[in-house]
């Protein structure tokens, strides 16, 4: 049989990445990037420059076309593999990340009388700007007695399509009724790939409030959130959702003009990026975790079973992998942290010394903060720069570091940063543990582990756990392929499921990153430091959202 293979097409926050790889032995046959022309757009609308609010993350979907456009053509020039022999293309896209699309699904604020009109846009997942969306479906789903949150650690997110869409709704009526469907954009680039308009189980599980067994919560609990809402999941949110692995449809005709494939090659039901991370490496048994860490950090678990954990994402039954349920946990800024300390925080000397050695600002504060001792520089930070998507859940808690002194230096609170995001990520594995979620395996993917040694140590020496790192650069690009080897079928030369083939098409590392005693004591002692600052600032305290409200008030009044 001639050689097989497959495309994974990873949307990301700040490019989309593509690879390409060989069926039978799954690896990366090449790989290729394109950034997003348009980045975030968070102050104000390319063209007319119309202000956004505040906690505003839009993207623009031409962004998403030329990823298509661009990475696919040059994976396939770069690997020289001929367009029919690749059987199937999967598609993984950050989540929640949804836009407003008329009836042939082009986008709205691609459309003429829609261009200056932010509600029209691609509304990113960090987009926080339905807290007070958020806050009335939690209030209400408690009032109402429904369960459903439960299974979202009792609480409901801004960044979620419920209340991104109802902040559309209560901001800019005309874009929702213009609207004939609000779709994830992973979904989105499926129907721009194959025609077919089908909503993804992981997305719609995790980000939508969408259950196996139950479909979504009854239209009583929309009305009664608000009248305009009752038919939301018949007409918006309308479509089949069907399992990852599925055969969405087959590439258009359109479509293949534009990404060079074959037309009819099969097409994937979309995933969330960091759950393509999942098959990416290989962890398909229950026990297994996987961080996903880049800009933000996702924490995956597989588990035979389902229970209440505190400020769990969501758990949701085949979510990652068939026939078990998956158990989403995470920190909405890590790797952003750390890049908002390098753009915005660091004084010019750094960044003129890092460009004098020829290397990033990261990598220059990493060496020097991997000379101090864990506790050396007496600094205490609390990770919530992008709010708390954990145990609080709530996107109006905002960063903090304490124990700054006349002596302190960059590379010190640099250390400081990626120590607190690790304390974050320790109090999200013992609330598993807590639950009974057991976790056995741990495994690393995304951009940061190949970037920052440091930060791995730290992980390993913080949570006091070994930690293995996925073998492809690409990871999450991998685990979408692996989703697009599974759309294809035994019939074409795939897998009959994503277990069967992560596990031949995911490898890990040799080398792993094992915690250091001495410094696991140290911080033993300095993470009691974390939770102590944790619960005052975030369950006690009304300190940074006061801050927040005050801000809140005060550019209303400037707008
Ligand atoms: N050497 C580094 N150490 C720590 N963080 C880094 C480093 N280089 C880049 N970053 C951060 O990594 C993030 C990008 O992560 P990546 O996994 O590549 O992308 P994405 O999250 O979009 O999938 C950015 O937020 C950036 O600030
Ligand atoms: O919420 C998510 C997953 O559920 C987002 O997709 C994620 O947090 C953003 O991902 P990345 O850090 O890879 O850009």
């Amino acid at each position: 049989m001639e050689k097989r293979y497959v495309i994974g097409i990873d949307f990301g926050t700040e490019s989309g990445r593509v690879v390409i790889a060989d069926v039978e032995q799954g690896g990366e046959l090449a790989s290729h990037a394109t950034l997003y022309r348009h980045g975030t757009i968070v102050e104000k609308l390319p063209g007319s420059g119309k202000a956004l609010g505040q906690d505003w993350a839009l993207q623009h979907p031409d962004d998403y076309r030329e990823v298509l456009k661009q990475s696919v053509r040059e994976v396939l020039r770069i690997s020289g593999v001929r367009p029919e022999q690749v059987i199937g293309i999967g598609v993984d896209f950050t989540s929640c990340t949804i836009l407003p699309v008329d009836a042939k699904g082009q986008p709205l604020c691609v459309q003429e009388r829609y261009r200056n009109e932010p509600h029209a846009y691609v509304k990113l997942w960090k987009h926080h700007a339905a807290q007070e969306e958020a806050n009335r479906i939690n209030e209400w789903a408690k009032e109402s007695g429904e369960t459903f949150l439960a299974r979202y650690g009792g609480k409901s997110s801004s960044e979620w399509m419920v209340a991104k869409v109802w902040q559309v709704l209560n901001e800019a009526p005309e874009i929702y009724q213009a609207a004939y469907r609000f779709v994830e954009a992973g979904d989105w680039i499926v129907q721009q790939l194959t025609g077919n308009w089908v909503r993804s189980n992981c997305s719609a599980g995790y980000k939508a409030f969408w259950h196996k067994q139950d479909g979504y919560p009854p239209r009583q609990f929309f009305k009664q959130l608000d009248p305009r809402l009752e038919d939301l999941t018949d007409t918006k949110l309308a479509g089949d959702v069907l399992p990852l692995g599925t055969r969405a449809g087959e590439l258009s005709a359109e479509a293949a003009q534009l990404t060079g494939l074959c037309p009819g090659t099969a097409v994937a039901v979309a995933t969330i990026d960091a759950h393509a991370g999942v098959a990416g490496s290989g962890a398909v048994r229950s026990g297994q975790m996987v961080m996903a860490m880049g800009t933000s950090l996702c924490l995956l678990v597989l588990s035979h079973n389902e229970v209440s954990v505190e400020g769990v994402s969501g758990v949701v039954e085949d979510g990652m992998i068939t026939g078990l349920y998956g158990y989403e946990a995470g920190q909405p800024a890590v790797g952003d942290l750390f890049g908002w300390y390098c753009d915005q925080a660091v004084p010019g000397y750094v960044q003129e010394a890092a460009a004098k050695e020829g290397v990033s600002v990261h990598t220059w504060l990493e060496q020097r903060a991997a000379e101090l001792k864990p506790g050396q520089h007496g600094l205490m930070a609390v990770d919530w720069w992008n709010g708390n998507r954990s145990v609080l859940e709530d996107a109006d808690l905002s960063g903090l570091i304490v124990g700054l002194t006349l002596q302190t230096k960059p590379p010190e609170i640099y250390r400081a940063l990626l120590e607190s995001t690790a304390f974050g990520t320790r109090k999200i594995m013992e609330a598993f543990e807590e639950a009974g979620v057991h976790v056995n395996e741990i495994f690393a993917c995304g951009g940061l582990p190949k970037r920052n040694r440091l930060f791995m140590q730290i992980y390993a020496d913080v949570t006091g756990r070994e930690i293995k790192i996925a073998a492809a650069a690409e990871t999450t690009a991998l685990g979408a392929a692996i989703h697009g080897a599974v759309a294809a079928g035994t019939e074409r030369g795939g897998y009959p499921d994503l277990a069967a083939a992560a596990i031949q098409m995911a490898k890990v590392r040799e080398e792993t990153f094992r915690p250091i005693p001495e410094n696991v004591a140290v911080y033993d002692d300095l993470y009691r430091q974390y939770i102590r600052l944790h619960d005052v600032f975030g369950r006690g305290g009304l300190v940074m959202k006061e801050l927040k409200r005050i801000k809140r008030k005060l550019s209303n009044h400037s707008e």
